[in-house]
């Protein structure tokens, strides 16, 4: 990481909270140990992830996606580990363009390494980004927790999820201070956990343990993955009707609004605030990297 002045912001969505680092030209060297200390809350900034701000064109994992998406969203998760999608990050990113100036209000293409996701901004209002089809592989896995376990459902998001259903949230236990664990020939790069209960017709409240992360007050893909996880539990399929189904889900961080349109696509709406900027001191910076 270069040691000159790094100027960050932070943001979230849903209390998805994230290190913003602007890096246009993808100047800044990034290793794990110092993303893993720019989210540390106590010895750091703090964050569930960082978004690293990068011209698709500048960045090896995105130079393909150029033409198409401007930005590319490279992902980090609070321990330094690379994820290929984040749901909302990608809200949180758009609204760092936007509030910018690099990107106007409207329609938006962001790079990702889960591949190319389209942005609808609003002014001051919700985001909602097209975060593509999910895949249900076949397989049944099995979360356990704290020495109990339930049946879940494997969703891939572009980044895999293990969905299980509980009639109380609590029975999930403390996940920061009891992992959940998942079989790990069927998830050899990890999982993201979820933990969900209803609420109402449609309507659901989840919680998750985030690979790279802990447990979080909100995931936008785990969102995404828990509607149709519940979508199909409830005999409910877009594909087979023809028509959109919208499910609420709830998050302790607040709530996001998830559809999934007869051709499989899906749509996540939802908040995406900054709420702060500043500049990384140098010095400190030199003393992580020796
Ligand atoms: N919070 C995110 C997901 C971030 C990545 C995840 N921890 C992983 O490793 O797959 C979201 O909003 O989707």
């Amino acid at each position: 990481m270069s040691t000159s002045q790094i100027a960050f912001l932070k943001g979230h969505g849903t209390e998805n909270d994230f290190v913003i680092v602007p890096d246009p030209d993808n100047a800044l060297d990034l290793p794990v140990p110092v993303v893993a200390r720019l989210c540390d809350r106590r010895a750091g900034i703090g964050g569930d992830g960082l978004l690293h701000v990068v011209r698709s064109a500048a960045h090896p994992d995105a130079r393909d996606m150029a033409d198409e998406a401007e930005w590319f969203m490279d992902y980090r998760n609070a321990d330094g580990s690379v994820a290929e999608m984040c749901g909302n990050g990608v809200r949180v990113f758009a609204r760092y363009l936007q509030r910018a100036g690099f990107v106007a209000d409207g329609d938006l293409a962001v790079a990702t390494r889960g591949g190319i996701k389209r942005a609808h901004i609003d002014k001051d209002g919700d985001i909602t980004v097209s975060m593509g089809r999910a895949v249900l592989p076949g397989s049944g896995v099995t979360v356990t927790v704290d020495g109990r376990s339930w049946d879940a459902r494997n969703v891939n998001m572009g980044n895999p999820h293990a969905v299980a259903f509980v009639e109380d949230l609590d029975h999930a236990g403390d996940l920061f201070s009891v992992p959940p664990f998942s079989p790990q020939s069927v998830y050899p790069d990890g999982v993201n956990i979820e933990f969900v209960a209803d609420r109402g017709p449609r309507h659901v409240a989840m919680r998750v343990h985030e690979r790279g992360s802990g447990e979080t007050r909100s995931c936008g893909t785990g969102a995404c993955a828990v509607a149709v996880a519940a979508a199909r539990r409830d005999g409910v399929d877009p594909a087979q009707t023809g028509a959109p189904a919208t499910y609420t889900v709830d998050l302790p961080g607040g709530t996001l609004v998830i559809t999934e349109h007869p051709d499989g696509g899906i749509d996540m709406t939802g908040p995406a605030v900054i709420v702060a900027e500043g500049v990384i001191d140098p010095s400190w910076v030199e003393t992580m990297i020796g």
